[in-house]
């Protein structure tokens, strides 16, 4: 018993060591296992210069060239360093679906969009809670309803109709200006009833054009920045503030018990969950946010759809949009309603390649609120950390080569039928309207005033270009044509003076 006991004790070490040092193996080897799960790796980044990061790039080659460059470099990840702030790129719709689908709780609109607040005004947009601005958001779907796109369609036409009257029976035009002005004209018709539309032909125009050029890139960094640029948006839109007060002043007084069917009334009637009406400071920005999202966008790209179909390697394009149009008078006439419009696919598919090659929102921005894992088509895996801006840049998205076949080439017919690149295939390949959870509410509105627009000039002017094809400004945050775009324009005989 007594040599049992020296035995074990004598040999109690060793065991112990044997415990220890399988334990430390044991741990070792479920480290190192392939089958446990790591943290990804941080996107690369691109090289930039001490503190100012890819900024001297940006000034020399501009954002897109910048873009380009990298995402050729690294692939569809990677982050650039902009002065005090990392910025990292998902680019193509493997790497997008939590940038579009994810909670906002866990990434959101509000830390990387506050620089629009001095431009949308007090009350709205980012100036609010989440949950005030979805109810917002909401009060715009509501007045997007096919039974209001229905009505919107035939005072487009209309007003469509009264504009190009005016034109002669040739002329050359400056076709930028031309569709900004006609578009605010439209825009304030069909959203804000007439008492806008009287006051629209000057200043408002002029003062939504200012807020435009009043967002520059230097804007989301520094929106307060003393430059003219901010010091034009800020009156401008103190400017607008007071017209858009005086007409719900008065829209109220005239009507008190609900005026005409028409945007403004909407959101004049809108109540949020809680029974709360909308305040003239909340009417006033949701009008003036209506006609900022809607009017430059709408009238680049009815501009670039024009240079794009009188550039002269176009023409069998615009032939293609002619007939439609001539085949479409002559089942119905010189009817053009909201069901028509619905019949015009190759003019659809014409616009919405525009949108593909021109995005006017030529980059989408959030802020990773929570960390989250990427993985792209390769099958590398990145994590992007909390805290990182994250950026969808729509402009070199929407031309991916295993997406779109000679994506830089203007094919409307990419998107027809029997060609699998229309991007339904795949969520988020077509991103010119945003996707998921915070998608544009008002692209049947934009596709309709554009068509309307569009389908007019085709069935009644034979055009062509003066200047070679526009080049994009890429100074403002909404990249537009840069420039004038000069068109001549003749009258077609049969058509109405
Ligand atoms: C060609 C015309 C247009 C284009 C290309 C366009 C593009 C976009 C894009 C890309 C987004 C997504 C933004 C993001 O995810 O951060 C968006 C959102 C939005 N758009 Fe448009 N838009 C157009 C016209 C309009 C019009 C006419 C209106 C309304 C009058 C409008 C109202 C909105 C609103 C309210 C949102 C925010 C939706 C949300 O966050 O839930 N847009 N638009």
């Amino acid at each position: 018993m007594e040599l049992t006991r020296i035995i074990w004790l004598a040999s109690f070490p060793i065991l112990v060591t044997i415990v220890f040092t399988g334990m430390a193996w044991l741990q070792r080897r479920a480290t190192f296992s392939p089958t446990t799960k790591r943290s990804p790796p941080l996107p690369p980044e691109a090289a930039g210069a001490p503190l100012l990061g890819i900024l001297p790039s940006l000034l020399t080659k501009g954002p897109l060239q910048v873009i380009r460059d990298a995402h050729a470099e690294m692939g569809s990840v990677f982050t650039v360093s902009l002065l005090h702030r990392k910025v990292t790129f998902l680019v193509g719709p493997d790497v997008s679906s939590h940038f579009f689908q994810g909670l906002d709780s866990e990434i959101s609109q509000d830390e990387v969009s506050q620089f629009t607040i001095p431009t949308f005004g007090p009350g709205v947009a980012f100036d609010v809670d989440f949950a005030t601005r979805r109810e917002q958001f909401r009060f715009f779907g509501d007045a997007m309803k096919p039974v209001k796109l229905r009505t919107y369609a035939r005072l487009m036409v209309q007003e469509v109709e009264e504009y190009f009257a005016r034109w002669g029976p040739t002329g050359t035009v400056d076709l930028k200006k031309e569709l900004e002005h006609l578009i605010t004209l439209v825009a304030s018709r069909c959203l804000f009833g007439e008492e806008v539309r009287a006051k629209m032909l000057g200043e408002v125009a002029t003062h939504l054009h200012e807020l435009n050029d009043g967002m520059r890139l230097v804007t989301i960094l520094f929106p307060h920045l003393p430059i003219l640029a901010h010091r034009r948006r800020d009156t401008a839109r103190a400017r607008l503030g007071e017209i858009f007060s005086g007409i719900v002043s008065s829209r109220k007084t005239s009507y008190p018990d609900g005026g005409p069917n028409d945007m403004l009334q909407c959101l004049i009637d809108s109540r949020y969950k809680d029974g709360r009406a909308t305040t003239e400071t909340e009417v006033v920005g949701m009008l003036v946010s209506a006609l900022f999202a809607g009017q430059h966008t709408s009238s680049s790209t009815g501009t670039w759809t024009g240079a794009r179909l009188l550039a002269h390697a176009n023409g069998n394009h615009l032939r293609a949009a002619v007939q439609e149009q001539e085949q479409i008078v002559e089942r119905h006439g010189d009817r053009v309603d909201y069901e028509v419009l619905q019949e015009m696919d190759i003019l659809h598919r014409c616009v919405k390649e525009v949108l593909r090659l021109h995005p006017p929102a030529m980059m989408l921005l959030r802020h990773a609120r929570r960390s989250f894992t990427v993985r792209t088509r390769e099958g590398d895996e990145y994590q992007i950390p909390e805290g990182r801006t994250v950026a969808s840049p729509l402009v070199i998205h929407n031309r991916l080569p295993h997406v779109y076949k000679d994506p830089e080439r203007y094919e409307p017919d990419r998107f027809g039928p029997g060609r699998g690149e229309n991007g339904a295939g795949e969520a988020f390949s077509y991103t010119a309207f945003g996707g998921g959870r915070h998608a544009c509410v008002g692209e049947a509105f934009a596709y309709m005033q554009i068509k309307v627009i569009w389908s007019h000039l085709l069935r009644n002017f034979e055009m062509e270009m003066v200047l070679p094809f526009p080049e994009t400004n890429w100074n403002v945050v909404m990249p537009g044509p840069k420039g004038k775009v000069m068109v001549r324009y003749n009258r077609r005989m049969s058509a109405a003076a």
